[in-house]
């Protein structure tokens, strides 16, 4: 299959939530048509960012939907499955096909420490409720588990697996991954303060937990990869660095930091869901630096 659809920069979509903490429809749209102008390429819904392990099952399907329903075929759209439950992913993954999303996507099973043969397994039942190309999610740092040349070789064998989103640290990985899969395979970046390493060691495009506050230094640094210019390339990838470093520093979770942010921007999405620290009261003038520090980035090399 024609895989041009899964290149570029993708943000991993939050959870847009109203006043009182409830999955909003309309923020989610909101931050959907702000994305979409913004020109990326797609979206990966429901994944780390999207707080799907702190958000039912109907909440997740609901997110999906505002999102299917809000873009219309305009984006790429991936959603991301993975659930503690086989039996809840694949509900997931039916019903992204239903909504027409464009792939699937899923973390390895959480919580307790499986062997590989119950990985391969749950992976490949939820390939096999839709039909739907699969994006296998290798995210060590969250998941305690690190996907291995064995496993992925194997799963490539199923046709339907068209595309990793490494999350994992070593840039090489990338590099390895996509030498085993070959060129008609897509790797998604997945530290998005190694953007531009990862893209110039093998990786086709980029899934980021930051994208969304900053998408046009995302799209101006793959541009500059792209078109050669690498010293460019390596100047914005150090302003995101800055940024993401400053949007950690709060006392309070880096998503919600990015919320707040989002909120200078005109987004409204509410904050984070606990056990995810909110910004604390004291932080919050820090935020208004944090977006000045974007705005100014935005301006020196995506203008
Ligand atoms: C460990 C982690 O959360 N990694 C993030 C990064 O995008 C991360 O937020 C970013 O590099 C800042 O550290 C993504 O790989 C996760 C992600 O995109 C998602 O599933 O939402």
């Amino acid at each position: 299959m024609g895989l041009d659809k899964f290149k570029g920069i993708f943000p991993a979509f939050y959870a847009c939530y109203d006043d009182a903490g409830e999955v909003s429809e309309e923020r989610t749209k909101d931050l959907c048509t702000h994305l979409l102008e913004k020109g990326v390429n797609g979206l990966y819904v429901g994944g780390s960012s999207g707080e799907c392990i702190y958000q039912s099952l109907d909440e997740r399907k609901a997110t999906l939907r505002y999102v299917a329903e809000c873009l219309e075929g305009k984006l790429t759209l991936i959603a991301h499955v993975g659930a503690p439950s086989t039996r809840d992913s694949v509900i997931l993954a039916k019903y992204a096909e239903e909504l027409g999303y464009d792939a699937l996507s899923a973390i390895p099973p959480i919580y307790f420490t499986l062997p590989e043969r119950s990985i391969y397994t749950y992976w490949s039942e939820i390939m096999d409720a839709a039909e739907l190309p699969f994006i296998i999610y290798n995210i060590p740092q969250t998941t305690g588990y690190s996907l291995s040349m064995n496993l992925f070789k194997k799963l490539l064998k199923n046709e339907k697996v068209i595309g990793l989103k490494n999350s994992s640290m070593p840039v090489m990985d990338i590099e390895r991954f996509k030498a085993a899969a070959g060129e008609n395979f897509i790797v998604f970046n997945g530290p998005d303060e190694q953007f531009v390493s990862g893209r110039l060691i093998g990786a086709d495009s980029g899934i980021g937990g930051t994208y969304a506050v900053m998408p046009e230094l995302l799209l101006a640094a793959d541009k500059a990869v792209t078109s050669g210019s690498f010293d460019e390339a390596r100047k914005i990838q150090k302003e995101i660095n800055d940024i993401i470093i400053a949007l950690c520093s709060l006392n309070g979770s880096m998503y919600s930091a990015i919320k707040e942010v989002l909120k200078l921007k005109g987004v409204n999405i509410g904050s984070v869901r606990g056990p995810l620290e909110p910004v604390s009261g004291e932080d919050l003038h820090k935020i208004a630096a944090i977006k000045i520090l974007i705005d100014r980035s935005i301006e020196k090399y995506a203008n």
